[in-house]
């Protein structure tokens, strides 16, 4: 059974289409990475996954139950933290918990959630109304961890947070996924996801135009890697060229820089130079989350092939891609 299953999911505002056509499944223990641009569609998806919107087309399951036949069942399983959350005035962090504990039946310890998220035991029993931004998240963030959810849904859970938060937010999406839960999140922070997701799905304009693995995403756009290495003695660069995903080399002094389509031809391009010579140093960089985001979302005739069904961008990785809708 998958965590979560959208089946052509559109959800239209008057005249407004803010998702179109989503299919997407996110499997059990997964951490999915849920990007795209202001106004993309990123809680409005959300918002149908949890009940609160009833979409105006297609099936939303979440942990094997239709969302909109038993959105109250689904919830107390999952744990959210929305974009947007101010608490009850008054209360304090501590408060907070203790009524999600409560209201979730659930047997955990306020202060131990606390602190989990670094909220100082003083700042945790004083009125939240005065929290500053970053500390409102960790409030909220400590909310949603209450009762062992099996889906956690993060809706920029770093907005706001100091670096410090930002790492603390990766540790336990991290631990969370290691206990065995899914984590479906969106972000902005795009270091962050690239950091902790098993697969990414890019939104944009209510449409999803990739959903893979960064590594897939890198290698479907062919924006690989680029193989710096520095060489004791010159190498010839035809025996370089002709390994599988090199598209260029050059050979300037003692530096042989190499152009791979695909990550994975990196490491048998640098074996190839290090059988012709001895390699003093080797740099390597790949292209970033940010960078793939871009091609995603620049205007329509720039974009890679997104399909004109909306749905996920293939994959490299079958297995990957199977598990993320279908191939353009
Ligand atoms: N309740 C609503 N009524 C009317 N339009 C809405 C409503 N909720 C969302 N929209 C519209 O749907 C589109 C998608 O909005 P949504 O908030 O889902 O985007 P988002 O990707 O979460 O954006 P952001 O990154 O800025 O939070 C936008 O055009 C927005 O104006």
């Amino acid at each position: 059974m998958s965590a979560v299953e959208l089946d052509g999911v559109t959800k239209r505002f008057g005249n407004v289409t803010a998702i179109e056509d989503l299919t997407l499944t996110v499997d059990r223990g997964e951490v999915f990475g849920f990007l795209g641009p202001n106004g993309a569609g990123k809680s409005t998806t959300i918002n149908v996954l949890l009940g609160f919107l009833e979409p105006t087309a297609g099936t939303a399951r979440v942990l094997g139950t239709d969302v909109t036949e038993a959105s109250r069942a689904v919830r107390e399983r999952v744990g959210l933290l929305p974009e947007a959350f101010d608490g009850v005035p008054n209360l304090s962090a501590s408060e907070h918990v203790e009524i999600a504990i409560r209201t979730k039946g659930a047997d955990d310890d306020p202060d131990a959630l606390l602190e989990r998220v670094g909220l100082d035991p003083d700042d945790a029993r004083r009125p939240a109304d005065d929290y500053s931004t970053g500390m409102h998240r960790r409030m909220a963030l400590a909310i949603a961890l209450v009762g062992d959810p099996d889906l956690i849904v993060l809706d920029e859970p770093s907005a706001g947070l100091d670096p410090n938060g930002v790492q603390l937010v990766r540790e336990i999406v991290r631990e969370e996924a290691e206990r065995g839960a899914t984590v479906f999140f969106s972000s902005h922070i795009l270091d962050e996801v690239e950091r902790v997701s098993d697969r990414v799905g890019i939104l944009q304009d209510g449409r999803l135009t990739a959903v893979n693995s960064v590594e897939n995403l890198r290698a479907e756009l062919g924006m690989g890697a680029v193989v710096e290495a520095t060489v004791d003695d010159p190498v010839a660069p035809d025996a370089v060229a002709a390994v599988d995903g090199v598209t260029d080399v050059t050979v300037a002094d003692s530096t042989v820089r190499v152009a791979c389509a695909t990550p994975r031809a990196k490491m048998p391009a640098l074996r190839q130079i290090d059988r012709a010579t001895t390699v003093a140093d080797v740099t390597i960089e790949e292209a970033s989350l940010e960078d793939l985001f871009e091609a995603y979302t620049a205007g329509d005739a720039d974009r890679p092939d997104s399909g004109a069904d909306g749905r996920a961008g293939g994959g490299a990785d079958e297995g990957a891609a199977a598990s993320g809708g279908e191939p353009a």
